[in-house]
């Protein structure tokens, strides 16, 4: 089969539960069951989508994003990025994503400018002004370009994490939650340009909590719940099942429906 932008087979992630003494960590005694984040998941993302994962607080979306950017190694399953094992190439994989983090991490030492220019040296392009500078003016930063990243407000501190993730041009990008805590403004011409991004052939995949956002923007949707995937569809087609009535009454359902299957409560 030929390859896909983003790729999850039977992916399975435990968290090992935290030591109580110091000296456990050098034993390789378990310490208990661990806690199953993600259970099962499989997942094919075509180049040039628009996909949404939705899910509770919880479900397991950072921990998927995660494995996919090599920030945590999957317990048992693969994970790809335009065909390359995101573990034995990572390499290649980690080239061709761009991940914009959910938490704000910045270093507080340089300009915005100075940032995206360390960041491109990571993927060993040294010079790459002129597009940083593209890059900072669809994201409305063009005057912070010399600010302290100290001196920013944290809304334009998450659209320099934009920019970061863009700078080495990666054909698959990955927004974890990039407009919580963001104004209207740079809602829009955050969509705006990952929009255009996504016109010209990226594949973006995004966790929102807003889903009057994924239902605007996503083409094909899936959502997890527990660690496992309980929809995955299109958008129009998980619009269909609630007549029209929107994503956050399909996602409403589906999570209800599945707390019933659980025999929990919402
Ligand atoms: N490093 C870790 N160690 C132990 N448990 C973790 C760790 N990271 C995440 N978890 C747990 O795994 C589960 C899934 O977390 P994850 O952050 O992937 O969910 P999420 O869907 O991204 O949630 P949110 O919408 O709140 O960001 C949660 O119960 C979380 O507490």
């Amino acid at each position: 089969m030929s390859s896909a932008a983003i790729e999850f087979e039977h992916v399975y992630k435990t968290y090992q539960p935290a030591v109580k003494h110091w000296w456990q960590r050098f034993t390789n005694r378990s310490h208990g069951e661990g806690f199953k984040a993600l259970h099962d998941v499989s997942l094919r993302i075509e180049y040039g989508e628009f996909f949404g994962l939705l899910g509770p607080n919880g479900a397991g979306k950072t921990s998927l994003i995660s494995i996919l950017a090599g920030l945590s190694y999957a317990t048992e399953g693969r994970a790809r990025v335009c065909g390359h094992d995101v573990v034995n190439d990572f390499r290649a994989s980690r080239r061709a994503l761009g991940v914009v983090p959910q938490e704000l991490v910045y270093d507080p030492f340089f300009t915005v400018m100075e940032t995206l220019r360390i960041q491109s040296g990571y993927f060993g392009l040294h010079r790459n002004d002129d597009w940083i500078e593209e890059v900072l003016h669809h994201l409305g930063l063009s005057d912070k370009m010399h600010a302290n990243m100290r001196a920013l407000s944290g809304g334009m501190k998450r659209r320099v994490l934009v920019a970061q993730a863009l700078v080495h041009r990666p054909p698959v990008i990955v927004l974890d939650e990039p407009t919580a805590g963001v104004d209207v403004d740079l809602r829009r011409s955050l969509w705006e340009f990952i929009s255009r991004l996504n016109r010209e052939g990226h594949t973006i995949l995004l966790t929102t909590h807003y889903l009057e956002e994924a239902e605007a923007l996503c083409g094909r949707i899936a959502m997890l719940k527990r660690g496992q995937i309980v929809a995955l569809d299109t958008t129009d087609a998980l619009l269909a099942r609630v007549g029209g009535a929107g994503l956050e009454e399909a996602f409403v359902q589906i999570m209800r429906q599945e707390n019933q299957a659980a025999g929990t409560a919402l």
